[in-house]
């Protein structure tokens, strides 16, 4: 085991990579820095939960998103992403000794107390315990974080996004909602006859899309960061709309050309619907406004 480096895990999903996540995260750090080991979490690359049960599950973030949350907030160096299919039937015995020790050279694992792992999730905490007692392994296993009286847990943060209240999921996120994409190719309109040009990013796959409507939001690029006002939806004002959604942002006091580059938009708070304009000059106007509506929120914060 000599040449593989030694690991303190995580085990988990962890979409949105929330508060809770958070705790498990921090303790992954501290046992570490402890054991001179590398920080790492353990994810699936679909939701087990989705696979399971047979229901779409739409998620707060990709999986890229998710990598780049745990290192950006948590200091997480590696995300070992595995295979939901090709695991799905490992006994939970196995699952430690033959993938977490031999495999990843395992020396600490960090769960939650409620994590259930292997085949027909017979693994759990209890047993997580008394297993790397048995093999000499450090664990932690971390208690239910709350706020508000709620437990912290994806699924309320995935009604929280879809419904659009974006600064109480940021509350029980720790971060802003955030989606990445590289800048895709508009229909122009913006520049043009608006006023108003837009970086136009895709919602993922599989990931949420927030309630339709115009949102604060604070934009990254090219390693800056801008305040940006973003709609997501239709665009039921443009004639020849195909219906598909976009997320648009203006990006304040910034003229420049993003396409092909790679956009992160963090959402704050939402400002209003998505509607029908009797005119672009109407919609232009309201856009305006949205932009000061911006300004202002962000002041507000500092
Ligand atoms: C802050 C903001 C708010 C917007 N609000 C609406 C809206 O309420 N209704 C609508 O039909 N389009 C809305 N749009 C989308 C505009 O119609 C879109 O930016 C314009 O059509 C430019 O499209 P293009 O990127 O394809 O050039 C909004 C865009 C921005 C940036
Ligand atoms: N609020 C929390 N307090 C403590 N541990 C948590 C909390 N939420 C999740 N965990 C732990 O974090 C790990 C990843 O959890 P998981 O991805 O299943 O998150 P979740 O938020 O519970 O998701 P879902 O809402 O989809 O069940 C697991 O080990 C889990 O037990």
């Amino acid at each position: 085991m000599a040449d593989k480096p030694k690991r303190v895990i995580a085990l988990g999903f962890f979409d949105g990579v929330h508060l809770g996540h958070g705790e498990l995260l921090r303790a992954v750090r501290t046992a570490a820095d402890k054991l001179e080991a590398a920080p790492c979490a353990f994810t699936f690359d679909r939701s087990p939960t989705a696979v399971i049960t047979g229901q779409m599950v739409p998620l707060l973030s990709s999986v890229e998103d998710r990598i780049w949350l745990m290192r950006r907030y948590y200091g997480i160096q590696e995300v070992i992403v595995a295979s939901f299919d090709a695991m799905q039937r490992m006994d939970w015995q196995d699952f430690i000794t033959d993938y977490l020790v031999r495999e990843l050279n395992v020396v600490h694992v960090v769960a939650g107390h409620d994590f259930h792992f292997g085949y027909m999730g017979k693994g759990n905490p209890q047993r997580l315990r008394e297993k790397c007692a048995q093999l000499g392994l450090g664990c932690d296993i971390i208690g239910r974080v709350e706020q508000d009286g709620i437990t912290i847990s994806s699924t309320y943060i995935r009604t929280l996004v879809a419904q659009g209240e974006m600064e109480r999921a940021g509350e029980f996120l720790g971060h802003p909602h955030t989606l990445t994409d590289r800048v895709a190719h508009g229909k122009k309109i913006g520049g043009s006859a608006l006023g108003f040009p837009t970086v136009n990013l895709r919602v993922p796959a599989g990931v949420i899309v927030p309630a339709f409507g115009v949102y604060a939001t604070r934009v990254w690029f090219d390693g800056q960061c801008r305040n940006g006002v973003t709609n997501v939806g239709v665009r039921p004002t443009v004639e020849d709309n195909d219906g598909r959604v976009t997320v648009e942002s203006y990006i304040l006091d910034f003229d420049g050309d993003l396409y092909g580059h790679e956009i992160r938009v963090e959402f704050f708070k939402r400002l209003r619907g998505e509607r029908r304009f009797p005119s672009l000059e109407a919609l232009a106007d309201e856009i305006g406004r949205n932009a000061d509506q911006t300004r202002a929120y962000f002041r507000s914060l500092n």
